[in-house]
């Protein structure tokens, strides 16, 4: 027997969970399909609207026939050519969708007209239609989409869940499911003001002159510069590109991860945690779920009141249908949420406000989604870039799902379905993770208790930043094509949603905006996200580690231009004909050549010493080497205080190229260090001398070695600027790195005048500690920390932040210096104020030498 066409079964099951047989389906069906000419996506549409309609219209002119059969009175109607349905659908004139008025699938308010037997209720599709355009959902601004760097303000709208209380509005297949009342507070995030808007005296990250910067320190470590272009393992490029001709070189790295990184459960959206304590977000008070370490954001409370509960929420509202409306308070529209015994979930969205409207066409669902993520993306601070409507949907119906579960405490396996055919497996219980929506903060390890509770987050919406859709359709499919990805992760790419751009959702944590929740596995800070274990160890004081997220890649927060195009790099760019190990071949490739004709790793995977020495001599002595100067400096305009002062100089790095994904050679080739992820035993500690938290190594490490990549959020100057000024609290342990290779080249516009923030998503370079002392084109690239010495098992790393001690302005945070070193430049303050030098913070690590 050959296995059933999967849309007609899928047909099957959608009508099953309205209580109607496949054997009532099939004849309906097959006239559809002959209707439409096989055209499913009619068919599928709303959830299989029509077929449900015409399946209980034909049930209903069956019953009338047969009745007026009985009574000797058959009415005489005409036959309805249905095909002009179709037709009409084609032209685009209208389409089946779903209104307030017209019936839901569940078959509850289905209009049944008369029809003859055989007959195709044409006249119900008539009267379909045309009750759509009378009674239209809400229309929808047809004003352009906004980018998304727009901030708008948002909508304050409440949208209040109720339930409906008609028991027999579900159909045959209704069923009593608990009764939720709930209600969602839109309210997203506020749009961060500018600084303008607020009228306060701007704040500046701090520059350090170069003297001041230089450590007169004789520590022996340092940091490199990992120039790459490299997003998500992914190699991204500037907007123009000139890799290939110039001193300082971008590393286009490619996907930079180490075989045993599961790199794509990177987050693309941040939560933040000061909004909600703010009180901007739209997820204000809600309370999270949780299960088998997938958390599922459910709908909020307002005013504080939390009816999330469906037990306790039903009960005030003593509704017993399974079906859910948020009305917003406007009355424009209407959100049901319907569920069948069979576990099924719809939800269909009713607006009345072009109710009456002559003009009002229904538009296609594709223009319908797209516009809806536009506005959402441009609205809201809340949402990641891969955001769609239809995962929006599906995480109602496993919100749905979930309430109901709980309810009624029935473990079945449940197929939730939105209307615009959104199929979400549950497991035990309803929702699951299995999807590829792992929990970022529990990951199946022991969690640390006493993890310090931080205000609640805020959830940020990080930008792909990619130019276009191509640019990012490429990126997915390299990123879907990786070797590394099992074919479960493959299918989980493929599977998450694609929104209506076309940008493919990439597998990603959920986060729950109520609280920081990263919660810490002592054994394992990272989660299995490194290719070893980072052990946490205080044996100080009772500190319990910063909530942050742990994160082993950047991830690129909302306006930040990261662009990333793997079809523009040609292949001038890279070495597409190396092979095997670059570093054994007699011929040196392209990404040779960024660094000057010699690669600068050793076959050992450390950094030369020439390359190493160097980069410590621009760091000591800037001055001495290039600095480079903005026209108009992206720090100064940040401040935003009509006062423009002149740049005080950035630092033209010193970068390292390695191969990456469109290098011929093999991910062994010894020309990719950092992209293979940490590769010595680190340990997170409590420092005796009162810095807090700080990092060591449990290993000797040669001279050269590479510790780790400085991992954060890619934030814009001007974002990190309104972070301060709205998170004063987050300047005290603030981990922002400037990427200003580039900032020396003309102007610069502020999505590309970029630094890297590590306080609330970061990786182990988040805990390194202060110690002593390109191309133009190039505005985004990877930080990387390597050893300036031999450093002994159980030494603290740390960098030289660049910090200019005398600089008072900042009032940001003071901290005194405890490195102990003799050559400490903050040695005869007591307290200064303090601020990780944006401008030369990050290009000097020096590892702190014992006794110093
Ligand atoms: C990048 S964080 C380093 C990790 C930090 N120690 C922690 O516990 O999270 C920077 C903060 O660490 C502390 N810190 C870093 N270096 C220090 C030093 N040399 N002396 C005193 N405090 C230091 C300061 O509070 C600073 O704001």
């Amino acid at each position: 027997m050959p296995p059933p066409n999967p849309r007609v079964a899928k047909a099957f099951r959608a009508m099953k969970g309205l209580g109607i047989s496949e054997e009532k389906v099939k004849p309906v069906l097959k006239k559809l399909l002959k209707l439409y000419d096989k055209n499913w996506e009619l068919i599928e549409e709303e959830n299989y609207r029509v077929l449900a309609d015409l399946i209980f219209e034909t049930e209903e002119a069956l019953r009338e026939k047969k009745d007026l059969e009985n009574d000797g009175q058959m009415d005489n109607e005409p036959e309805r050519p249905l095909k002009r349905l179709r037709l009409r659908y084609q032209e685009g004139q209208a389409s089946p969708s779903l209104n307030t008025s017209s019936p839901s699938l569940d078959g509850m308010t289905l209009k049944r007209p008369k029809v003859e037997e055989h007959e195709l209720p044409e006249s119900r599709l008539q009267h379909q239609s045309q009750s759509m355009i009378e009674s239209p959902p809400k229309r929808i601004e047809s004003q352009p989409p906004s980018t998304h760097s727009e901030m708008h303000p948002v909508s304050s709208k409440s949208l209040v869940v109720q339930e409906r209380s008609d028991p027999s509005r579900i159909g045959d297949a209704g069923r009593t499911q608990p009764a939720v009342m709930r209600r969602i507070n839109s309210n997203p995030i506020s749009s961060p003001m500018r600084l303008r808007d607020r009228g306060k005296e701007p704040l500046a990250p701090q520059i350090a002159s170069r003297e001041k910067s230089s450590s007169s320190d004789k520590s022996s470590h340092a940091v490199l510069f990992k120039e790459t272009t490299v997003e998500h393992g992914i190699v991204l490029l500037p907007r123009q590109k000139k890799m290939h001709n110039t001193p300082a070189l971008i590393t286009p790295k490619e996907e930079p991860f180490t075989d045993d990184v599961s790199q794509f459960e990177v987050p693309l959206a941040v939560i933040h945690p000061e909004v909600l304590h703010v009180g901007h977000s739209s997820f204000e008070n809600g309370p999270r779920h949780k299960q088998h370490g997938s958390e599922i954001l459910p709908s909020n409370s307002v005013n504080g009141e939390d009816k999330t509960d469906g037990v306790s929420a039903s009960s005030n509202e003593t509704r017993s249908n399974c079906e859910l409306s948020i009305i917003p308070d406007e009355s424009s529209a209407t959100l049901e949420v319907g569920s069948s015994s069979f576990g099924e979930v719809k939800i269909s969205l009713s607006c009345k406000a072009a109710a009456g409207s002559p003009d009002f066409r229904m538009p296609s669902l594709d223009a319908l989604l797209k516009l809806m993520e536009d506005k959402c993306l441009s609205s809201y601070k809340v949402l990641d870039p891969n955001f769609c409507v239809t995962k929006l949907m599906s995480d109602m119906c496993a919100c749905a799902l979930e309430l109901g579960s709980a309810f009624t405490n029935e473990s079945q396996e449940t197929v939730i379905e939105t209307s615009i055919d959104i199929m979400e497996k549950s497991g035990v219980n309803g929702a699951s993770d299995d999807r590829g929506m792992p929990s970022y903060s529990l990951n199946g390890s022991v969690d640390k208790p006493c993890v310090a509770q931080k205000a609640p987050p805020q959830l940020l919406r990080l930008s792909a930043a990619c130019n276009d859709v191509d640019d990012h359709m490429q990126l997915c499919k390299d990123i879907i094509s990786d070797e590394r990805l099992t074919e479960q992760e493959k299918e989980q790419n493929g599977l998450e949603c694609t929104n209506s751009r076309g940008l493919v959702v990439i597998q990603q944590p959920r986060f729950i905006p109520d609280g920081i929740r990263a919660l810490h596995d002592v054994n394992d800070i990272a989660k299995g996200q490194e290719r070893l274990t980072i052990s946490l160890a205080n044996e100080i004081n009772s500190e319990c580690l910063p909530s942050f997220y742990y994160i082993p890649q950047n991830v690129v927060f909302q306006n930040a231009n990261v662009n990333f195009s793997l079809a523009r790099i040609g292949g001038d760019s890279c070495c597409a004909t190396c092979f095997g190990d670059c570093l054994l071949s007699s011929a040196l490739c392209a990404c040779a050549h960024e660094t000057g004709g010699n690669f600068v790793y050793t076959l050992e995977g450390l950094v030369k010493e020439e390359f190493l020495d160097k980069c410590i001599s621009m760091n000591r002595d800037p001055q001495k080497h290039c600095l480079s100067y903005c026209k108009e400096c992206p720090l100064e305009r940040s401040k935003d205080d009509g006062i423009l002062e002149p740049c005080k100089g950035h630092l033209v790095r010193k970068f390292i190229k390695e191969c990456w994904s469109k290098c011929g050679c093999s991910k062994q080739c010894g020309n990719r260090v950092v992209q293979r992820g940490i590769n010595c035993n680190l340990q997170v500690f409590m420092t005796p001398e009162g810095k807090g938290w700080g990092l060591r190594t449990l290993e000797n490490l040669p001279k050269g070695a590479f510790v780790c990549e400085y991992v954060g959020e890619v934030l814009t100057s001007a974002e990190l600027y309104e972070r301060i000024l709205r998170i004063p609290s987050s300047a005290e342990r603030a981990y922002p790195v400037l990427l200003d290779a580039d900032w020396g080249s003309g102007v610069l516009k502020d999505e590309e005048a970029l630094c890297l923030y590590a306080t609330y998503y970061g990786n182990v370079a988040r805990f390194v500690n202060h110690s002593g002392g390109g191309n133009p084109d190039h505005h985004y690239y990877h930080l990387a920390l390597f050893t300036t010495r031999k450093v002994e098992a159980s030494e603290e790393l740390t960098w030289d932040y660049g910090i200019d001690f005398d600089d008072n302005d900042h009032p940001v945070k003071a901290f005194r210096c405890r490195c102990g070193s003799k050559f400490c430049r903050n040695i005869k303050r007591s307290s200064s104020k303090y601020f990780i030098d944006l401008d030369t913070g990050y290009d000097l690590a020096q590892m702190k030498e014992n006794g110093q």
